[in-house]
């Protein structure tokens, strides 16, 4: 047998977009399924017996006709596997399902059971997404649940301005690409070189409040000149602070929270009075 190097998996962030993916099964995990491969703008397949279906599978049938097609019968045979990029079951017959992760190897097309680890070819992973960054964790089947503990923590540590920051990231690297456009070479190394440097020496809330000319003037006077210039340097000005405008928005929830339950209080109280 070949030598264990790792034991580990790859992880990847799957370009799905209007790829055909299959879903047997309809149920509750079906249902998380189907979420997790909205966000991919995938073509979503699903068969199931209508009786069978969870209600939120339902309910995203509903609400995405033009990316879901639903089949209402049971898994009729591997012709349902033709043309598919990735099939995944959600059953609640292990049989049907390792006949299907059969199927779906032969035909070589990546599978996830979600009853029969040993014949995925990959697994989900607990999430935490915030526009475009995706954070997936993963314990590689050990601990399903432990994955989830892990990432309520992992959220804790993040500011939640990450997500627009990335954002603006991209949109200067996109104008960047415009203003220096080629792959590779000299030009792709200074380019790499410049965008790790704005990266490294602005502040998350700095780069959070790049816009359209804040990206020219950067562009202008750093690219241009092959050089770092500060965010002050280019007189801009943090948006009243968005890290704690994120935090004080949490606050104002507070007093409302507050003033509902002293109601509630009070209505108890009367209410008690009156028997
Ligand atoms: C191998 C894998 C295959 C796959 O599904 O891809 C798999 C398999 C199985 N899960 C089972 C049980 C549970 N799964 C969850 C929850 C999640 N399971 C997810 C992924 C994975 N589950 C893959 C590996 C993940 C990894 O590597 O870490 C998550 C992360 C993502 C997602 O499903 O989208 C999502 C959390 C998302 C979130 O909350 O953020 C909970 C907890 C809960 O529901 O709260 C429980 C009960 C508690 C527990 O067991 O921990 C069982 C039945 C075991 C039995 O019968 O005892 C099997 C089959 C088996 O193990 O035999
Ligand atoms: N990977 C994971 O994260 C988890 C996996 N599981 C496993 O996933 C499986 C599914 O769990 P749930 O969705 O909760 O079950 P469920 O009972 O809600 O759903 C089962 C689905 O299978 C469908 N089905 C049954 N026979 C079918 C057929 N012949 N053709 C097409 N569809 C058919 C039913 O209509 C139903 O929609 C279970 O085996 C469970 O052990 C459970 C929890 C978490």
């Amino acid at each position: 047998m070949a030598q264990t190097v790792g034991a580990g998996s790859l992880l990847i962030a799957w370009q799905l977009k209007d790829k055909r993916v299959l879903i047997v099964g309809g149920g509750e995990v079906a249902s998380q399924r189907i979420d997790s491969l909205l966000t991919t703008d995938a073509k979503i397949i699903v068969v199931s017996p209508s009786d069978g279906l969870n209600p939120r599978t339902k309910r995203f049938m509903d609400e995405y006709p033009d990316r879901i097609t639903y089949h209402d019968r049971p898994f009729s045979g591997p012709e349902e596997l033709e043309g598919m990029d990735m099939v995944l079951t959600a059953l609640d017959d292990v049989e049907l399902s390792r006949n299907i992760c059969n199927v779906s190897r032969n035909a070589r097309i990546a599978i996830n059971a979600a009853d029969i680890p040993d014949s995925c070819d990959f697994y989900f992973g607990s999430q935490i997404r915030d526009g475009p960054l995706q954070i997936m964790i993963s314990t590689n089947g050990n601990g399903p649940r432990m994955a989830n503990l892990v990432k309520k923590k992992l959220q804790g540590a993040l500011s939640g301005l990450e997500g627009t920051t990335i954002t603006k990231v991209g949109k200067l690297r996109e104008q960047l690409k415009v203003r220096a456009s080629g792959v590779g070479g000299d030009l792709g190394k200074r380019r790499m070189k410049w965008m790790t440097g704005v990266c490294n020496a602005w502040e998350m809330e700095d780069l959070a409040s790049l816009d359209d000319a804040l990206i020219q003037k950067l562009l202008d006077e750093g690219w241009e000149n092959d050089r770092v210039p500060t965010f002050s340097e280019l007189g801009g000005r943090p948006k009243a602070n968005l890290k704690s405008a994120a935090a004080a928005s949490s606050f104002t929830i507070s007093p409302a929270i507050g003033f509902v339950a002293g109601v509630m209080c009070t209505l108890l109280v009367v209410l008690a009075r009156r028997k």
